[in-house]
């Protein structure tokens, strides 16, 4: 009904498993989106490809990004430069695609600023041990980055309470079926499709 895009925020703690989540989606085609990608100051990791994981760039041409107004957000998060880029973002949206960003809690936060009929996810670990656990597994970040980004979770997990749905990522299959059941229900919510109601009560 609604022809403008769903925007889905997925957020949570560095190591909850967001791109392993969003990946499970994609690979079992569970729902059609779009995929924000940001633009960073961080190194690339071994595999990781320039403009499908992220627009690898240096901090002159972020800063000249920001300068320009081309992001919708951005965020220092331990030592890195992230961003949205609007323009995508808008163009996708307008034509009718669901986006999805994967992006930190302070940057969740201006986008809702901003955008406050986004659909906003809190992805969680079951515990503090599970996500040490599985940013050790995953074996990408120095013993030292490790421990910044958990205390980093510390603080994201309080702001949970500023969400509109929290999933537990205790295994994937689970937290992509919540993930579904939320955009699901999302594309029926009246806040959405009430618009088009109206219109076709005026033009009647
Ligand atoms: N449900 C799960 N059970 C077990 N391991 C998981 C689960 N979800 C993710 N992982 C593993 O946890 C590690 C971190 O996952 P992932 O890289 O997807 O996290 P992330 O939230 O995207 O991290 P970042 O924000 O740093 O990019 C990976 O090694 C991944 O295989
Ligand atoms: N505010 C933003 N945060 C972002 C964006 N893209 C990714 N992220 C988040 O940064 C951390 C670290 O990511 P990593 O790839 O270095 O592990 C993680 O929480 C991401 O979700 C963005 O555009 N804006």
């Amino acid at each position: 009904m609604a022809d403008k895009g769903l925007l889905l925020v997925l957020s949570g703690p560095s190591g909850v498993g967001k791109g392993t989540v969003k990946s499970a989606i994609v690979e079992h085609k569970v729902f059609p989106f779009e995929y924000s990608v940001s633009m960073t100051t961080r190194k690339p990791r071994e595999g990781e490809v320039d403009g499908k994981d992220y627009y690898f760039v240096s901090r002159e041409q972020f800063q000249q990004a920001v300068q320009d107004n081309q992001l919708l957000e951005y965020n220092e998060y331990v030592g890195n430069l992230y961003g949205t880029p609007l323009g995508p973002v808008k163009k996708m949206l307008a034509q009718g695609k669901d986006v999805l960003l994967e992006i930190d809690v302070n940057g969740a936060r201006k986008v809702r600023e901003q955008m406050p009929d986004g659909v906003f996810i809190f992805l969680t670990p079951p515990d503090l041990h599970t996500l040490r656990d599985r940013l050790e597994h995953r074996g990408t970040e120095s013993e030292e980055v490790i421990r910044g980004r958990i205390a980093q979770a510390r603080k994201e997990i309080l702001v949970m309470q500023d969400y509109d749905y929290a999933v537990v990522n205790d295994t994937v299959a689970n937290a992509v079926a919540h993930i579904k059941a939320i955009v699901d229900a999302e594309h029926v919510s009246v806040k959405r499709v009430i618009d088009d109601y109206r219109r076709m009560v005026q033009e009647d």
